[in-house]
C-alpha cells in the first residue's frame, strides 16, 4: 500500500511554447521582418480544478493561445518592438477571459540583416546573420482589488553574442596556492557568449492605459544601447577579468537609462590556451610570442552578476 500524502497545488502556469510567427511589414516596398518564437502562459486560480479535479471549464485551449498570436500579429502595429507586443499579446488575455489573473509572455526575435547587394541594402532580401537573439519577458498580473489595474514586470535581454578580442586582456593577481596552474598573464584573448538582461521599473497602471504608458519607453533604443555599450566596453576596456569588464559594463546601461532597475550579465569566458610548441625545433609560442591558440569547447569559466540602480538613485 502507498502511504497517502497531502497535497496541494502550489503553483500553475499553462498557455503555448515555441509560436513561430514571421511578421513581413510591407508598408513601403522597403519590407522589414520580424522573425519570432513566442511563448504565452496564462494562470489563475481558476484554472486549479482543470489540475485537481480533471474540469476544462475555465481553460482557453492552448491552440486558441496560438491562434490569438497569428492574429493579434495582423492587426497590431507593434510588432516591431517586442516589449510592446508582449504587452499587447499579454493584456489581451487579461481583457479577454475575465478570470485570468495572470499572463506571462515570452518572445524571442531571431537575426536577420538585410542583403548587400550590388553594394545596395536590398528592399526584400536578408541573410542570418548569427545566432545571436532578442528577448523579452512580460508578466502582467491583474490588480488584487481593482480588476482594471495592472501590476507589470518587465525584462529584456540579448543571448548568445559570440565576441572575441585577441588583445587588452590580463589575469592577474588571484589566489596561488597547491591547487594553482594557471601562469598569471598581461596579455590574452578573451572570448564570450554575451547573455545581459535589463530589468524595467514600470509602476501599477489602467488597463486601458497599458500600451500608450509602455509606448513611452523607448525599447528599440535601450536594446540598441545595451548592444553597444557591451561592444563598446568589450572591446575598448583594458580587462584585468571578465568581473571588472562585466560591471562596466551592466553600470553604463543603468546610467544611460532611468527606466532600468537592473542589469544582469552571464559571461563564459572561453579559454584560449597559446599551444607550447618548443618541442619542435624550439618554436615560441609562450607568452609574447603566442599567435597560434588551442580553442578549449570545454570547460569554460561562468562569471555572474547583477547590478542594481542604488536606493534613492532616482532622486
Ligand atoms: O577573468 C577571469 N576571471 C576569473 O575568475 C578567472 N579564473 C580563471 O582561471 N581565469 C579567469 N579569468
Amino acid at each position: 500500500m502507498t502511504a497517502t500524502v497531502n497535497v496541494y497545488l502550489d503553483k500553475q502556469e499553462y498557455g503555448k511554447d515555441k509560436v513561430r510567427l514571421l511578421k513581413v511589414h510591407k508598408d513601403t516596398n522597403v519590407h522589414r521582418v520580424d522573425d519570432l518564437t513566442i511563448r504565452c502562459l496564462l494562470s489563475g486560480s481558476s484554472f486549479t480544478t482543470s489540475y485537481t479535479e480533471a474540469s476544462n471549464k475555465a481553460v482557453v485551449a492552448t491552440d486558441s493561445i496560438k491562434n490569438t498570436c497569428y492574429i493579434l500579429a495582423k492587426s497590431s502595429k507593434v510588432v516591431d518592438t517586442l516589449e510592446l507586443f508582449a504587452a499587447e499579446l499579454a493584456n489581451h488575455f487579461l481583457n479577454t477571459y475575465g478570470w485570468v489573473e495572470g499572463a506571462h509572455v515570452t518572445i524571442i526575435r531571431h537575426r536577420w540583416a538585410r542583403m548587400i547587394i550590388d553594394g545596395k541594402e536590398h528592399n526584400h532580401s536578408f541573410w542570418r546573420d548569427g545566432d545571436e537573439t532578442r528577448q523579452t519577458e512580460i508578466f502582467i498580473k491583474r490588480g488584487p482589488n481593482c480588476k482594471g489595474r495592472r501590476t507589470i514586470d518587465l525584462k529584456s535581454s540579448i543571448a548568445g553574442l559570440l565576441v572575441l578580442k585577441t588583445t587588452g586582456s590580463s589575469f592577474e593577481d588571484f589566489v596561488r596556492d597547491e591547487y594553482t596552474t594557471l601562469p598569471e598573464t598581461k596579455d590574452r584573448i578573451l572570448s564570450t557568449c554575451v547573455d545581459s538582461t535589463w530589468e524595467f521599473n514600470i509602476p501599477a497602471v489602467d488597463s486601458a492605459n497599458l500600451l500608450s504608458t509602455l509606448g513611452q519607453i523607448p525599447f528599440n533604443n535601450i536594446y540598441d544601447s545595451v548592444r553597444d555599450v557591451t561592444c563598446d566596453i568589450f572591446a575598448k576596456d583594458e580587462s584585468a577579468s571578465v568581473q571588472a569588464t562585466l560591471y562596466k559594463m551592466a553600470a553604463k546601461s543603468i546610467n544611460n537609462w532611468k527606466w532600468l532597475e537592473r542589469v544582469s550579465y552571464a559571461l563564459p569566458n572561453r579559454h584560449f590556451f597559446a599551444v607550447d610548441l618548443k618541442y619542435f625545433r624550439g618554436t615560441k609560442n609562450l607568452q609574447e610570442h603566442a599567435d597560434v591558440y588551442q580553442p578549449l569547447a570545454d570547460p569554460s569559466g561562468l562569471i555572474t552578476a547583477t547590478v542594481a540602480r542604488s536606493l534613492g538613485a532616482r532622486l
